[in-house]
Protein backbone atom coordinates (compact mmCIF):
# COMPACT_ATOMS: atom_id res chain seq x y z
CA UNK A 1 0.00 0.00 0.00
CA UNK A 2 0.93 3.54 -0.44
CA UNK A 3 3.24 5.21 1.96
CA UNK A 4 2.15 8.18 2.03
CA UNK A 5 -0.50 8.97 4.89
CA UNK A 6 -3.81 9.31 4.13
CA UNK A 7 -6.62 10.52 6.28
CA UNK A 8 -8.97 7.43 6.67
CA UNK A 9 -6.02 5.19 7.45
CA UNK A 10 -6.74 6.23 10.88
CA UNK A 11 -9.28 6.82 13.25
CA UNK A 12 -9.35 9.21 16.58
CA UNK A 13 -9.98 6.80 19.65
CA UNK A 14 -13.38 6.39 21.05
CA UNK A 15 -15.14 4.97 24.12
CA UNK A 16 -15.66 1.25 24.29
CA UNK A 17 -19.51 0.44 23.29
CA UNK A 18 -18.90 -2.74 25.38
CA UNK A 19 -17.88 -0.32 28.79
CA UNK A 20 -20.79 1.64 27.87
CA UNK A 21 -22.97 -1.19 27.81
CA UNK A 22 -22.01 -2.29 30.97
CA UNK A 23 -23.11 0.51 32.80
CA UNK A 24 -26.44 -0.48 32.57
CA UNK A 25 -28.17 3.07 31.06
CA UNK A 26 -31.57 2.93 30.08
CA UNK A 27 -30.99 6.01 27.36
CA UNK A 28 -28.11 5.69 24.32
CA UNK A 29 -25.48 9.22 24.37
CA UNK A 30 -26.35 11.14 22.01
CA UNK A 31 -23.13 10.49 20.16
CA UNK A 32 -24.70 7.23 19.20
CA UNK A 33 -27.94 8.95 18.36
CA UNK A 34 -29.34 8.38 14.52
CA UNK A 35 -32.73 9.61 15.07
CA UNK A 36 -33.19 12.94 15.60
CA UNK A 37 -36.77 13.16 15.71
CA UNK A 38 -36.70 10.11 18.56
CA UNK A 39 -39.51 8.26 15.70
CA UNK A 40 -37.29 5.19 16.01
CA UNK A 41 -36.56 5.26 12.01
CA UNK A 42 -33.41 4.63 11.16
CA UNK A 43 -32.24 5.06 7.53
CA UNK A 44 -34.70 5.50 4.55
CA UNK A 45 -35.82 2.18 3.82
CA UNK A 46 -38.25 0.23 5.03
CA UNK A 47 -37.44 -3.99 6.06
CA UNK A 48 -39.26 -6.52 4.36
CA UNK A 49 -39.10 -10.16 6.15
CA UNK A 50 -40.49 -11.79 3.42
CA UNK A 51 -37.26 -11.76 1.26
CA UNK A 52 -34.43 -13.52 2.07
CA UNK A 53 -30.50 -14.18 0.30
CA UNK A 54 -30.21 -16.67 -1.77
CA UNK A 55 -28.26 -20.06 -0.74
CA UNK A 56 -25.52 -21.33 -2.84
CA UNK A 57 -23.63 -24.77 -2.22
CA UNK A 58 -20.75 -24.93 -3.28
CA UNK A 59 -20.46 -29.03 -3.74
CA UNK A 60 -23.48 -28.43 -6.21
CA UNK A 61 -20.58 -26.02 -8.17
CA UNK A 62 -17.70 -29.05 -7.91
CA UNK A 63 -20.05 -31.51 -9.22
CA UNK A 64 -20.28 -31.71 -12.78
CA UNK A 65 -23.77 -32.82 -12.86
CA UNK A 66 -25.24 -29.44 -10.80
CA UNK A 67 -22.52 -27.05 -12.23
CA UNK A 68 -24.36 -25.57 -14.84
CA UNK A 69 -27.82 -25.12 -12.59
CA UNK A 70 -25.55 -23.67 -9.59
CA UNK A 71 -23.74 -21.49 -11.82
CA UNK A 72 -26.80 -19.85 -13.09
CA UNK A 73 -27.98 -19.14 -9.70
CA UNK A 74 -24.70 -17.84 -8.67
CA UNK A 75 -24.60 -15.64 -11.50
CA UNK A 76 -28.27 -14.76 -10.81
CA UNK A 77 -27.10 -13.92 -6.79
CA UNK A 78 -24.44 -11.67 -7.81
CA UNK A 79 -26.67 -9.44 -10.34
CA UNK A 80 -30.08 -9.17 -8.09
CA UNK A 81 -28.30 -9.08 -4.99
CA UNK A 82 -24.74 -9.24 -5.00
CA UNK A 83 -24.42 -11.75 -1.55
CA UNK A 84 -25.56 -15.37 -0.61
CA UNK A 85 -24.87 -17.79 2.18
CA UNK A 86 -22.45 -20.09 1.20
CA UNK A 87 -23.36 -23.49 2.32
CA UNK A 88 -20.85 -26.68 1.90
CA UNK A 89 -18.09 -24.25 1.54
CA UNK A 90 -14.98 -26.67 3.14
CA UNK A 91 -14.30 -24.77 5.84
CA UNK A 92 -14.50 -27.27 8.91
CA UNK A 93 -16.89 -26.55 11.43
CA UNK A 94 -14.19 -26.89 14.26
CA UNK A 95 -12.17 -23.80 12.75
CA UNK A 96 -15.71 -21.84 12.48
CA UNK A 97 -16.59 -22.51 16.27
CA UNK A 98 -12.87 -22.10 17.90
CA UNK A 99 -12.79 -19.20 15.72
CA UNK A 100 -15.86 -17.55 17.11
CA UNK A 101 -15.14 -18.80 20.57
CA UNK A 102 -11.96 -17.10 20.57
CA UNK A 103 -13.38 -13.53 19.09
CA UNK A 104 -15.91 -14.03 21.75
CA UNK A 105 -13.55 -14.57 24.65
CA UNK A 106 -11.25 -11.30 23.40
CA UNK A 107 -13.88 -9.21 23.82
CA UNK A 108 -15.09 -10.58 27.26
CA UNK A 109 -11.66 -9.72 28.44
CA UNK A 110 -11.36 -6.42 31.42
CA UNK A 111 -10.85 -3.43 29.10
CA UNK A 112 -7.23 -2.97 30.16
CA UNK A 113 -6.45 -6.14 28.32
CA UNK A 114 -7.56 -5.55 25.21
CA UNK A 115 -6.08 -2.13 24.97
CA UNK A 116 -3.16 -3.70 24.58
CA UNK A 117 -3.80 -4.52 20.80
CA UNK A 118 -5.27 -0.95 20.76
CA UNK A 119 -4.94 0.49 17.20
CA UNK A 120 -1.97 2.88 17.10
CA UNK A 121 -1.77 6.48 15.60
CA UNK A 122 -1.84 6.05 11.61
CA UNK A 123 -3.02 2.66 11.08
CA UNK A 124 -6.26 1.17 11.13
CA UNK A 125 -5.06 -2.23 12.61
CA UNK A 126 -5.68 -3.57 16.05
CA UNK A 127 -8.43 -2.76 18.37
CA UNK A 128 -9.98 0.44 18.35
CA UNK A 129 -12.68 1.97 15.50
CA UNK A 130 -12.48 2.69 12.00
CA UNK A 131 -13.37 6.01 9.77
CA UNK A 132 -13.85 8.50 12.64
CA UNK A 133 -12.21 11.41 11.65
CA UNK A 134 -13.91 14.12 14.17
CA UNK A 135 -15.40 14.60 17.31
CA UNK A 136 -18.63 15.60 16.27
CA UNK A 137 -19.09 12.48 14.07
CA UNK A 138 -22.03 9.72 15.02
CA UNK A 139 -20.61 6.84 16.22
CA UNK A 140 -21.48 2.89 15.40
CA UNK A 141 -22.62 1.11 18.69
CA UNK A 142 -19.92 -1.05 17.98
CA UNK A 143 -16.06 -2.20 18.99
CA UNK A 144 -13.67 -3.52 16.96
CA UNK A 145 -10.23 -5.84 16.52
CA UNK A 146 -9.01 -5.36 12.56
CA UNK A 147 -6.30 -7.37 11.67
CA UNK A 148 -4.59 -8.19 8.20
CA UNK A 149 -3.70 -11.50 8.03
CA UNK A 150 -2.41 -12.07 4.68
CA UNK A 151 -0.10 -12.45 3.53
CA UNK A 152 1.80 -13.77 6.52
CA UNK A 153 4.30 -11.02 6.08
CA UNK A 154 1.69 -8.43 6.31
CA UNK A 155 0.77 -9.53 10.12
CA UNK A 156 1.52 -7.07 12.66
CA UNK A 157 2.04 -10.00 15.53
CA UNK A 158 2.57 -7.07 18.66
CA UNK A 159 -1.11 -6.00 17.99
CA UNK A 160 -2.46 -10.15 17.78
CA UNK A 161 -3.71 -10.90 21.10
CA UNK A 162 -1.83 -13.68 23.24
CA UNK A 163 -5.07 -13.60 25.27
CA UNK A 164 -7.02 -15.67 25.08
CA UNK A 165 -4.08 -18.47 24.40
CA UNK A 166 -5.01 -20.14 20.88
CA UNK A 167 -6.20 -16.76 19.54
CA UNK A 168 -3.62 -16.19 17.33
CA UNK A 169 -2.95 -20.07 16.03
CA UNK A 170 -7.16 -20.28 15.64
CA UNK A 171 -6.83 -17.34 13.22
CA UNK A 172 -3.71 -18.27 11.19
CA UNK A 173 -5.88 -21.32 10.25
CA UNK A 174 -8.87 -19.55 9.35
CA UNK A 175 -7.36 -17.08 7.10
CA UNK A 176 -5.33 -20.21 5.90
CA UNK A 177 -8.75 -22.14 5.41
CA UNK A 178 -10.59 -18.82 3.97
CA UNK A 179 -8.23 -18.17 1.66
CA UNK A 180 -9.10 -22.06 0.34
CA UNK A 181 -12.98 -20.78 -0.18
CA UNK A 182 -11.98 -17.68 -1.75
CA UNK A 183 -10.33 -18.29 -4.32
CA UNK A 184 -12.34 -21.47 -5.41
CA UNK A 185 -15.65 -19.05 -5.02
CA UNK A 186 -13.95 -16.49 -6.86
CA UNK A 187 -13.30 -19.00 -9.88
CA UNK A 188 -17.25 -19.83 -9.67
CA UNK A 189 -18.07 -16.28 -9.72
CA UNK A 190 -16.11 -15.44 -12.86
CA UNK A 191 -17.31 -18.65 -14.71
CA UNK A 192 -20.92 -17.53 -13.65
CA UNK A 193 -19.78 -14.36 -15.85
CA UNK A 194 -18.68 -16.36 -18.68
CA UNK A 195 -15.01 -16.08 -18.23
CA UNK A 196 -12.89 -19.54 -18.43
CA UNK A 197 -9.66 -18.60 -17.46
CA UNK A 198 -8.64 -18.69 -13.61
CA UNK A 199 -6.44 -15.44 -13.62
CA UNK A 200 -8.65 -13.82 -11.91
CA UNK A 201 -9.09 -15.82 -8.90
CA UNK A 202 -5.87 -17.15 -9.25
CA UNK A 203 -4.59 -13.51 -8.26
CA UNK A 204 -6.69 -14.27 -4.80
CA UNK A 205 -4.17 -17.50 -3.95
CA UNK A 206 -1.15 -14.05 -3.02
CA UNK A 207 -4.54 -11.92 -2.10
CA UNK A 208 -4.73 -9.60 0.82
CA UNK A 209 -7.03 -11.15 3.53
CA UNK A 210 -8.02 -8.28 6.26
CA UNK A 211 -9.90 -9.37 9.07
CA UNK A 212 -12.25 -7.23 11.17
CA UNK A 213 -13.81 -8.77 13.95
CA UNK A 214 -17.06 -6.62 15.48
CA UNK A 215 -18.62 -7.05 18.79
CA UNK A 216 -22.14 -5.41 19.14
CA UNK A 217 -23.44 -4.88 22.94
CA UNK A 218 -26.68 -5.01 23.82
CA UNK A 219 -27.89 -1.38 23.67
CA UNK A 220 -30.81 -0.13 25.24
CA UNK A 221 -32.37 1.96 22.28
CA UNK A 222 -31.64 -0.40 19.69
CA UNK A 223 -33.59 1.67 16.73
CA UNK A 224 -32.57 5.25 17.40
CA UNK A 225 -28.63 3.33 16.71
CA UNK A 226 -26.57 1.44 13.64
CA UNK A 227 -24.17 -1.22 14.67
CA UNK A 228 -22.76 -0.30 11.58
CA UNK A 229 -23.71 2.77 9.17
CA UNK A 230 -24.31 1.55 5.75
CA UNK A 231 -21.87 0.54 3.01
CA UNK A 232 -20.88 -1.08 0.44
CA UNK A 233 -17.42 -3.23 1.19
CA UNK A 234 -14.31 -2.23 -1.13
CA UNK A 235 -12.83 -5.90 -1.23
CA UNK A 236 -12.84 -8.23 -3.90
CA UNK A 237 -15.56 -10.05 -1.83
CA UNK A 238 -16.01 -10.26 1.71
CA UNK A 239 -16.61 -13.50 3.66
CA UNK A 240 -18.81 -13.07 6.88
CA UNK A 241 -19.09 -15.77 9.76
CA UNK A 242 -22.62 -14.61 11.99
CA UNK A 243 -22.02 -15.78 15.30
CA UNK A 244 -25.34 -14.87 16.54
CA UNK A 245 -28.85 -17.09 16.16
CA UNK A 246 -30.95 -13.52 15.84
CA UNK A 247 -30.44 -11.51 12.32
CA UNK A 248 -27.91 -8.13 12.72
CA UNK A 249 -26.43 -8.05 9.44
CA UNK A 250 -28.97 -6.47 6.73
CA UNK A 251 -28.68 -6.15 2.86
CA UNK A 252 -30.23 -3.36 0.86
CA UNK A 253 -32.47 -5.23 -1.97
CA UNK A 254 -35.01 -3.21 -4.33
CA UNK A 255 -34.81 -0.24 -1.63
CA UNK A 256 -35.73 -2.69 1.32
CA UNK A 257 -33.45 -4.19 4.42
CA UNK A 258 -33.19 -7.41 4.03
CA UNK A 259 -32.15 -9.85 7.20
CA UNK A 260 -29.74 -12.12 7.04
CA UNK A 261 -30.87 -15.01 9.30
CA UNK A 262 -28.09 -16.96 11.05
CA UNK A 263 -27.49 -20.42 9.53
CA UNK A 264 -25.12 -22.38 11.41
CA UNK A 265 -22.00 -23.65 9.23
CA UNK A 266 -22.64 -20.95 6.91
CA UNK A 267 -20.82 -18.48 5.58
CA UNK A 268 -22.20 -15.17 4.20
CA UNK A 269 -20.33 -14.23 1.14
CA UNK A 270 -20.59 -10.39 -0.76
CA UNK A 271 -19.62 -8.72 -3.69
CA UNK A 272 -17.30 -5.96 -2.56
CA UNK A 273 -16.19 -2.70 -5.33
CA UNK A 274 -13.53 -4.67 -6.71
CA UNK A 275 -15.41 -7.34 -7.89
CA UNK A 276 -18.11 -4.48 -9.04
CA UNK A 277 -15.25 -2.79 -11.11
CA UNK A 278 -14.01 -5.76 -12.63
CA UNK A 279 -17.50 -7.20 -13.89
CA UNK A 280 -17.60 -3.04 -15.47
CA UNK A 281 -20.98 -3.27 -13.07
CA UNK A 282 -22.69 -6.39 -14.12
CA UNK A 283 -22.14 -7.59 -10.73
CA UNK A 284 -22.75 -4.91 -7.69
CA UNK A 285 -21.57 -4.33 -4.62
CA UNK A 286 -24.85 -4.61 -1.88
CA UNK A 287 -25.16 -1.81 0.49
CA UNK A 288 -25.71 -3.32 3.96
CA UNK A 289 -25.52 -2.57 7.69
CA UNK A 290 -25.69 -3.95 11.17
CA UNK A 291 -28.45 -3.30 13.30
CA UNK A 292 -28.39 -3.95 17.17
CA UNK A 293 -30.09 -5.74 19.57
CA UNK A 294 -32.10 -5.03 23.62
CA UNK A 295 -30.39 -8.20 25.26
CA UNK A 296 -28.01 -9.69 23.11
CA UNK A 297 -24.51 -9.34 22.44
CA UNK A 298 -23.55 -10.26 18.76
CA UNK A 299 -20.05 -11.24 17.06
CA UNK A 300 -19.58 -11.30 13.24
CA UNK A 301 -16.33 -12.14 11.81
CA UNK A 302 -15.40 -10.45 8.50
CA UNK A 303 -12.78 -11.20 5.80
CA UNK A 304 -12.09 -8.90 3.49
CA UNK A 305 -10.12 -10.72 0.27
CA UNK A 306 -8.44 -8.35 -1.65
CA UNK A 307 -6.68 -9.96 -4.74
CA UNK A 308 -2.76 -9.18 -4.90
CA UNK A 309 -1.34 -6.07 -5.54
CA UNK A 310 0.19 -6.40 -8.82
CA UNK A 311 -3.55 -6.87 -10.15
CA UNK A 312 -4.93 -3.69 -11.69
CA UNK A 313 -8.50 -2.91 -10.73
CA UNK A 314 -10.47 -2.50 -14.00
CA UNK A 315 -13.07 -4.21 -15.72
CA UNK A 316 -11.49 -7.04 -17.58
CA UNK A 317 -10.90 -7.36 -21.72
CA UNK A 318 -13.80 -9.67 -22.51
CA UNK A 319 -16.92 -7.82 -20.56
CA UNK A 320 -15.51 -5.20 -22.68
CA UNK A 321 -15.70 -4.04 -26.46
CA UNK A 322 -18.01 -5.35 -29.07
CA UNK A 323 -20.30 -2.54 -28.26
CA UNK A 324 -20.05 -2.59 -24.69
CA UNK A 325 -18.29 0.13 -22.48
CA UNK A 326 -16.14 0.82 -20.16
CA UNK A 327 -18.52 1.64 -16.93
CA UNK A 328 -15.47 2.21 -14.86
CA UNK A 329 -11.78 2.95 -14.76
CA UNK A 330 -8.82 1.10 -14.55
CA UNK A 331 -6.78 2.00 -11.86
CA UNK A 332 -3.65 0.03 -10.18
CA UNK A 333 -3.69 -1.15 -6.52
CA UNK A 334 -2.07 1.91 -5.01
CA UNK A 335 -4.22 4.07 -6.76
CA UNK A 336 -7.65 2.09 -5.77
CA UNK A 337 -6.19 2.68 -2.30
CA UNK A 338 -5.07 5.89 -2.17
CA UNK A 339 -8.61 7.21 -3.55
CA UNK A 340 -10.48 5.07 -1.13
CA UNK A 341 -8.20 6.45 1.88
CA UNK A 342 -8.70 9.78 0.79
CA UNK A 343 -12.44 9.65 -0.15
CA UNK A 344 -15.12 11.99 0.99
CA UNK A 345 -17.22 9.96 3.38
CA UNK A 346 -20.23 11.65 2.19
CA UNK A 347 -19.67 10.92 -1.36
CA UNK A 348 -19.96 7.87 -3.07
CA UNK A 349 -16.47 5.88 -3.36
CA UNK A 350 -17.84 3.83 -6.47
CA UNK A 351 -19.04 6.73 -8.37
CA UNK A 352 -15.75 8.32 -7.82
CA UNK A 353 -14.38 5.09 -10.04
CA UNK A 354 -17.07 5.60 -13.35
CA UNK A 355 -15.57 6.37 -16.44
O1 LIG B 1 -21.14 -7.44 11.42
C1 LIG B 1 -21.85 -7.40 10.43
O2 LIG B 1 -22.86 -8.07 10.32
C2 LIG B 1 -21.50 -6.46 9.30
C3 LIG B 1 -20.06 -6.07 9.30
C4 LIG B 1 -19.64 -5.34 8.07
O3 LIG B 1 -20.39 -5.07 7.18
C5 LIG B 1 -18.22 -4.93 7.94
O4 LIG B 1 -17.45 -5.12 8.90
O5 LIG B 1 -17.88 -4.42 6.84
FE1 LIG C 1 -19.31 -4.50 5.34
Amino acid sequence: MDSTQSNLESSISVPSVQELALQGPDKVPERYIRDEDGDGIIGTYPSDPNLHVPFIDMDKLVNADTQQEELQKLHLACKDWGVFQLVNHGVSTTTLKNMGNQVQRFFELPLQEKKRCAQRAGSLEGYGQAFVTSEDQKLDWNDMIFLKCLPIQNRKLDLWPQNPPAFRETLERYSEEIRKVTISIVKFITMSLGIQDTQISEGFREGLYDIRMNCYPPCPEPERVLGIVPHADNSGITLLLDCANFPGLQFLKDEKWVNVEPIEGAIVANIGQIIEVISNGIYRAPEHRAIVNKLEERFSIVTFCYPNPHTNIGPIDKLIGEGKIAVYKNLTHAEYFNKFFNRNLDESFIDSLRV
